[in-house]
């Protein structure tokens, strides 16, 4: 019986860490099969509202009070759907609460299948499966599957050939969510990346195994593209200054490969062009990107700096002196990031029982408290974003606006983008979060125009006109006021200088609207003209040896997962 409870368990749990799937597999506190738990919350999810009709015409929770409302969905789900029927003793007190009223669930069950003219079952999978679409309402935000090509390892018609072979191409998002098709798009703006229907496996697949696809969130995508853009890459070499889990390493490595020679006809020179300096302070997560970048296929191309701060790099160093590209995604507060949320929302019967017991997931009694599940239609997932998985590209996040937080991340944010400036060959950069915020957006970039080192060294912001074809063609551009109360900080008044040209430079994502990404931010800088390079070391950290404690990353126990957004 310990299957019911487990389910019950996971889907009531906090959703942090890592995928639904994942969780259940890495779950210490269940005792049945991951496998099996998984699929029956899955298979349950997909009948919800016809086992809530069954079980409320049944009047089953009134007449049961062992049952909650959760615990009935699943029971009876098996009980009416699968072939071996309940997975329980045959005097399992909950295995006899479900089988006492066997003659009513099945006469209520047959009932709501002839209400809707269906003579099989997988007739009636598929009602349902319409109903439930049609309760969702319009689908204004689908958050698909985002899945990158590894130019690496692979190409798009290979993938196109084998992981995709089955897949429909469709050209809107809304077409991805269509019941008993599977469907695929080649998204418009970001090269080398198809969206496929949310919750779509590709964990078991040997693509994503082998590293040739990579889950990656679009905007996500944004930054590499942006700093690398359409063409053979002319310039120096790369560096990625805060790279774990290494999703942006991996794509720039990525898109170089398009264009870089083939290993044998390699000069030094080329080599150079093509090589990624990879690093993040945090030697933990550093482990997860040297991961990711050997599964990327990438160890030739990217060298990682494994617990390098990025601020106490020497721009002067030889290593470094033919980078030109730098691609900076500095911790932020993650206000961006939408909850994975993929706990499947089971809609559940009501309970009309008086009884104030149920069963907790290890199945002792207890009171009932408001908040248990049963007391509401829907199963509990949080309404705030929440932190992803431990692969995540995040490594912070603070709930609501806490202002004295977000300075804190504004100030070492600019300072992080500063530093990149005064490296002697760089002549591109790029700044992204993964925050709705002003104050680190915008705000951070105004400040960084105004810094002594943007100036001297004639940095200012890639114009939108000067950007890849698809960024070009992304239409949600950098503003001067908050979008919404609080989204600068709230009680801080947030300073954007800005042009209205460096504002169309500027690009956002917003969650929640019909492009399918979560909340993400990110701009440019080129400089025109000659270097004045002066005295690199003077650009070095001025504050070395200051508190770093604005940044204080957590060290999580983040097991290398596989790719995630
Ligand atoms: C938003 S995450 C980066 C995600 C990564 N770009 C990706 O796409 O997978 C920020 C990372 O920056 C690192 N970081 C923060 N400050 C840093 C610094 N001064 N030097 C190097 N790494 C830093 C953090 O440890 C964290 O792993």
């Amino acid at each position: 019986m310990s299957l019911y409870y487990d389910a019950v368990s996971m889907l009531t749990a906090p959703a942090t860490g890592g995928s639904f799937k994942s969780r259940i597999y890495t779950a210490r506190n269940i005792k049945s099969s991951p496998a099996q738990v998984y699929a029956l919350i899955i298979e349950a999810s997909k009948w919800d509202i016809l086992l809530k009709e069954v079980i409320e015409a049944a009047g089953i929770l009134k007449l049961e009070p062992k049952l909650t409302p959760l615990l009935s969905l699943l029971l009876v789900h098996d009980h009416l759907l699968t072939k071996s029927g309940l997975a329980a003793t045959s005097t399992h007190p909950l295995r006899l609460a479900i089988e006492r009223h066997k003659t009513r669930l099945r006469g209520e069950f047959t009932k709501a299948r002839v209400r809707r003219g269906c003579a099989s079952i997988p007739d009636l999978k598929d009602a349902i499966q319409k109903e439930k679409l049609a309760l969702q309402g319009p689908l204004t935000s689908i958050y698909p599957r985002w899945v990158r090509i590894n130019n690496i390892l692979t190409t798009m018609s290979h993938q196109l050939s084998t992981t995709f072979a089955g897949y429909e191409r469709v050209h809107t998002l809304a077409d991805l969510v269509i019941p008993g098709r599977k469907t695929m798009l080649i998204d418009p703006h970001v090269p080398d990346l198809i969206a496929v229907a949310p919750g779509t496996e590709f964990i078991t697949s040997a693509a994503y195994k082998n590293g040739e696809i990579i889950l990656q969130d679009k905007a996500s995508c944004f930054p590499a593209y942006l700093l690398i853009g359409d063409n053979t890459w002319t310039e120096g070499g790369l560096l990625d200054g805060c790279a774990a889990p290494g999703n942006k390493t991996t794509h720039m490595a990525s898109l170089l490969s398009k264009s870089s020679p083939t290993e044998n006809s390699q000069t030094k020179e080329t080599q150079e062009k093509y090589h990624v300096y990879s690093m993040d302070q945090s030697q933990l997560r550093a482990k997860t990107l040297q991961k990711m970048v050997t599964t990327a296929g990438a160890d030739k191309m990217v060298t990682v700096l494994a617990g390098q701060d990025f601020l106490a790099l020497d721009p002067q160093d030889p290593r470094f002196e033919n980078v030109s590209g730098l691609l900076l995604d500095p911790s932020c507060s993650g206000s961006g990031i939408i909850g994975r949320d993929d706990v499947p929302k089971l809609v559940l019967p009501e309970s009309t029982s008086s009884s104030s017991t149920s069963f907790s997931a290890g199945g002792k009694k207890r009171k009932r408290r408001p908040d248990d599940e049963g007391t509401s239609n829907r199963t509990k997932t949080p309404t705030t974003p929440t932190p992803t998985s431990a692969t995540d590209e995040n490594d912070v996040s603070v709930s609501g606006t806490d202002t004295e937080r977000l300075v804190k991340l504004s100030n070492l944010q600019t300072r992080i983008v500063e530093h990149a400036l005064s490296f002697p060959a760089a002549t591109r950069v790029t700044y992204s979060t993964c925050s709705i915020h002003l104050l680190e957006n915008e705000a951070v970039v105004s400040r960084i125009l105004a810094s002594e080192v943007a100036k001297r060294r004639r940095w200012r912001v890639l114009r939108r006109e000067e950007q890849p074809v698809g960024m070009r063609k992304w239409k949600y551009r950098g503003i001067r006021k908050d979008r919404g109360e609080g989204e600068g900080g709230k009680g801080v008044e947030v300073d954007v200088n800005l042009s209205d040209e460096e504002l169309e430079g500027c690009l956002r994502c917003w969650p929640g609207d019909e492009e399918g990404t979560g909340g993400f931010f990110v701009a440019g800088f080129v400089r025109d003209g000659d270097v004045e390079d002066g005295n690199g070391a003077e650009y070095q950290r001025k504050d070395q040896g200051q508190d770093q404690d604005d940044d204080d990353e957590e060290e999580e126990d983040d097991e290398w997962e596989g790719f995630s957004d």
